[in-house]
């Protein structure tokens, strides 16, 4: 089993480029199967563990995907016919998986997708997603674990409000109805800025959709779509986890590729924080010096408080002066990272959808184990300034969302190495 095996007390420094989103490319990837003309080129693509799991389900679909991860490129040819089917082994491995039921359903008129189930942070049922494609004809069926959709003929455009704003069913819903014959219009839809890459990628393929990136969103299908050419954008989480990294060192960090204004939440915390965040040419300077204050966070959808940066705030919460409240409203379950931060004498409790925060702790290092993709960086972040050593394991979490987390940590300057299974001996003797 892998660790990352780090030792606390350096402050990072130097530069760092952000690769492109996980949460942009996964989407992108299922929606090239809605090009019936041409070959997708899809470019800045991440090379990360979910990225092999997306090309998987996209084979087993009966598209042709050339990828090379030394381009950060994929290449998928879908004009053949598209098989209907998604299993379990890959819905299980990326929930994601599930957004090739859009595409297959708008071409094929029929899909069977695996059940994702829930995960470690929550429930999450796909009932929005359901609900778009019923809107727009389909019945929908379940059975022996997976759910069908089926339509006679074209789906037909439709007005489709989300009780939640839910990312995953606005995706869905965007990609059936890009084919749909007629109007779609999402309201209450996800404003996250991977919705506006999805947009603009339907776009580039000959689609005509409106409005991305406001609670509204217009649909008008077309008979067909064609293959093109299309850059992933910067990974926003990414981008800061590493300015959560530089301020919990007292670090001097230039994040290069990091786009300010999808990240005006994170910025203005961290910022109130005492944190010191310039743009630059090339992206964002994160500086920080003396003592952080405590704050409070409560996740919303964009443009409030990422979800997906809550645990790593936390451990720079660890490190700030005061009480300070985080409060997760996005998932029922997100805080299976507490219980390993206590392991690292971390000082907090859960009330309810709340963790109460009594800092700075005085964290030690220990061993832990990572409860989520983001717990694992946040784990690893934390590791940085605990006293003494940090093993983090549970590693396969951390590859399906970040790309050499280590090395680039270790070319900042942090005492830090990943260690694997025939390495065991080496870590033991680091302890
Ligand atoms: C691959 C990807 O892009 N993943 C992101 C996406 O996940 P994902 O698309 O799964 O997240 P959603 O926005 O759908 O989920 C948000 C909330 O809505 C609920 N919900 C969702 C769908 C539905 O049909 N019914 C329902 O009740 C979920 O249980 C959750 O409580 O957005 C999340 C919220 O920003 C991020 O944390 C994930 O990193
Ligand atoms: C929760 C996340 O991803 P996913 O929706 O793919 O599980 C994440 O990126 O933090």
């Amino acid at each position: 089993m892998d660790k990352i095996v780090v030792k606390g007390g350096q402050r990072l420094k130097g530069n760092v480029r952000v690769e492109g989103a996980k949460n942009a490319v996964l989407p992108v990837l299922a929606a090239a199967l809605l090009a019936t003309k041409g070959k997708n080129v899809i470019k800045d693509v991440p090379t990360l563990a979910d990225v092999l799991t997306i090309n998987e389900v996209l084979k087993s679909l009966n598209t042709e995907i050339k990828y090379s991860p030394e381009h950060n490129e994929v290449i998928i040819d879908s004009q053949q016919r598209l098989s209907s089917e998604a299993q379990f082994e890959y819905v299980r491995k990326m929930r994601a998986s599930i957004l090739v039921m859009g595409p297959i359903l708008a071409r094929n008129g029929f899909a069977r997708v695996a059940l994702p189930g829930g995960c470690a942070i929550g429930s999450r049922p796909i009932d929005q997603h359901l609900k778009g494609f019923e809107a727009m004809g389909a019945e929908i069926s379940f059975g022996h674990g997976f759910v069908e959709a089926k339509t006679v003929g074209r789906l037909k455009g439709a007005k489709i409000y989300l009780d939640v704003p839910s990312v995953g069913a606005t995706e869905n819903i965007m990609t059936a109805a890009a084919l749909a014959e007629g109007t779609t219009i999402i309201e209450n839809a996800a404003k996250e800025p991977e919705i506006v890459d999805l947009a603009n990628f339907i776009n580039e393929m000959g689609g005509k959709v409106k409005g991305a990136g406001t609670d509204t969103i217009r649909i008008e299908g077309v008979e067909e779509l064609h293959g093109t050419e299309h850059h992933i954008i910067p990974d926003r989480i990414e981008a800061g986890t590493f300015m959560v990294a530089a301020a919990i060192t007292k670090g001097d960090v230039l994040i290069e590729n990091a786009v300010p204004e999808h990240m005006t939440a994170l910025i203005s915390k961290m910022q109130e924080m005492g944190v010191e965040i310039t743009e630059e040419n090339q992206g964002l300077r994160v500086r920080s010096k003396g003592n952080l204050k405590s704050v409070d966070i409560k996740t919303m959808p964009h443009p409030g408080f990422p979800t997906d940066m809550q645990s790593q705030m936390m451990a720079l919460m660890m490190t700030a002066y005061g009480t300070g409240i985080i409060t997760e409203t996005v998932f029922e379950n997100r805080f299976m990272h507490v219980e390993e931060f206590r392991r690292m004498n971390g000082n907090m409790k859960i009330e309810g959808r709340s963790v109460m925060m009594d800092s700075p702790s005085n964290l030690q290092g220990a061993e832990v184990a990572a409860t989520d993709l983001r717990a694992a960086a946040a784990l690893i972040i934390a590791g940085l300034v605990a006293e003494g050593v940090t093993r983090v394991t549970e590693l396969y979490h951390l590859d399906r969302g970040y790309v050499d987390f280590d090395k680039k940590l270790a070319a900042l300057g942090a005492d830090i190495e990943r260690i694997g299974t025939e390495n065991t001996e080496k870590a033991v003797q680091l302890v």
